[in-house]
């Protein structure tokens, strides 16, 4: 049977990136608690500004310094008000799908000089195990035609296609690199293809 998804509440959300309805999902595939926090009017709509954002406890809600996420996720929101409109989805998939404990020890093992590849491997895991189904219904849910992916992932943009989203183009969401991520960047851009430090290739 097709995958199910539920649109069970909507309530407004005043941010500092302005006003935004937060959409409540719940579904058939797992139980966790998926939202989409939504700008303006995105029905029916052509190059809807779309982050789909999966969820990083450490950086989004500690800002933690180890990613870029807490950032992206503030550069999102500030794209998406600047525009007028847009939608950002909340994926709780923890750890580039593996989880928060996974993750954490994932972490002592780059401290012990793997990457964020090669941790993932080390714990059993694939490097990455993010899955867009459940992102892909939403944006059916909402009615929207085509996005702009809010992203530097290549392969975010590829799974969407397969998922039959209409990906019309990419805003790139690039944040300032410090001593703490300058590394784990290197490597989303090395192993995991991301569009990052192009304007600094040679
Ligand atoms: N396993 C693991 N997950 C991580 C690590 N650092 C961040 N994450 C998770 O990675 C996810 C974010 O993925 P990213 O690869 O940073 O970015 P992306 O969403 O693929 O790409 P963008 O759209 O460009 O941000 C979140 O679920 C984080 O919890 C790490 O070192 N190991
Ligand atoms: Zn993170």
């Amino acid at each position: 049977m097709k995958p199910q998804l539920e649109n069970l509440v909507q309530t407004p959300i005043p941010t500092k990136h302005g006003e935004f309805i937060l959409h409540y999902y719940s579904n058939t595939i797992d139980d966790k608690e998926h939202v989409a926090l939504v700008k303006g009017d995105v029905a029916g709509k052509e190059n809807v500004p779309v982050r789909i954002h999966s969820e990083c406890f450490t950086g989004d809600v500690l800002g933690s310094r180890r990613c870029d996420c807490g950032e992206q996720l503030d550069m999102a929101l500030q794209m998406i008000d600047k525009a007028g409109f847009g939608v950002l989805i909340y994926l709780r998939q923890e750890g580039r799908g593996i989880g928060l404990l996974k993750k954490l020890q994932a972490y002592n093992l780059q401290d012990q000089g793997m990457d964020t590849v090669d941790a993932n491997i080390h714990l059993g895991h694939l490097a990455d195990e993010r899955e867009y189904s459940i992102a892909a219904l939403m944006l059916e849910n909402l009615n929207i035609k085509s996005i702009e992916l809010i992203t530097n992932n290549p392969k975010k943009i590829a799974e969407l296609k397969k998922l039959g989203i209409n990906v019309a183009g990419r805003i790139p969401v690039e944040s300032v690199a410090h001593d703490d991520n300058v590394g784990y960047l290197k490597t989303k851009a090395k192993k995991m293809a991301h569009m990052l430090f192009e304007s600094k290739k040679e």
